[in-house]
């Protein structure tokens, strides 16, 4: 049966795949690339979840760059059983295209808002995804909470505040040895200080900088790799609220 091309249908591009991170969905992750694109533009109508609909800016800065994050880095070894965690994840990024490329990964997608958490518990059995699960909540809470508090090998985290912010809701969840991946745009050598200081408190040191030019429209990317080496002290999270209002 022939593929019938509109405006709700993803672009392959497989050689950009594999020129870029040397890797490229197989035709069933294909298809559920395509079905996730699908299932968020019908649901945008109804709730607010993305400002990026149309088909090559989604596959460029949704499906793209959450695997640019994990893949071709020697700190992440795909091949591994991790827990995972996504932080803040929103209507799924970067933690479903994640989780759809590596299926032998365990991943937590967290959201403080409940309307987000309850699409994505409408759409991991349409994606027939069984390595998710969703939870709500905040993660200052989340991170207090003895069942997940260092309890993944890998946080994700990409649109959620300050890199000092994202290192505070980050580091109590991992194990040590873990990794936080900070997903950002542009970085300044100041940002590198800054965040050393917050990670001195939290018991982390920069592992990586890794910069990366997106492959369609050439922007900035770069990808922090933070290791966490010993426990982070039971303060941090601060309460609810304080790590955005005070950052370390
Ligand atoms: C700008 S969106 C980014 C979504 C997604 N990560 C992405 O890159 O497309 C930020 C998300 O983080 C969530 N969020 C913000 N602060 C949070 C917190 N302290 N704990 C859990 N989720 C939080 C918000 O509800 C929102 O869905």
């Amino acid at each position: 049966m022939s593929t019938v091309m509109n405006d709700e249908t993803l672009p392959e591009f497989n050689e950009i795949w594999q020129q870029t991170l040397g890797w490229q969905p197989h035709q069933q992750q294909q298809e559920q690339y395509q079905r996730l694109y699908q299932e968020i533009l019908a649901a945008n109508r109804q709730i607010n979840l993305t400002r990026i609909t149309d088909p090559n800016e989604f596959w460029e800065k949704h499906l793209w760059d959450s695997l640019a994050g994990v893949i071709g880095i020697d700190l992440v070894n795909p091949n591994n059983l991790l827990q995972v965690i996504d932080i803040g994840t929103g209507a799924g990024f970067p933690g479903i295209p994640i989780a759809i490329a590596f299926p032998n990964w365990q991943i937590t997608l967290l959201d403080s808002t409940r309307k987000k958490v309850n699409f994505i518990d409408c759409l991991l059995p349409i994606l027939e995804l069984k390595n998710c699960q969703t939870l709500n909540g905040r993660s200052e809470e989340i991170g207090q909470t003895k069942h997940y508090r260092e309890n993944y090998n890998i946080a994700l985290i990409r649109a959620v505040g300050e890199p000092s912010i994202c290192a505070e809701y980050a580091l109590p969840l991992l194990k040590i040895g873990g990794i936080a991946i900070l997903y950002r745009g542009h970085w300044q050598e100041e940002e590198t200080l800054k965040l050393e200081l917050a990670l001195k408190q939290l018991g982390g040191k920069m592992a990586l900088i890794r910069p990366l030019q997106t492959p369609l429209t050439q922007s900035v990317r770069h990808f922090i790799y933070i290791q966490k080496i010993v426990k982070t002290p039971p303060q941090f999270p601060r309460q609810v609220g304080i790590p955005k209002q005070h950052p370390l």
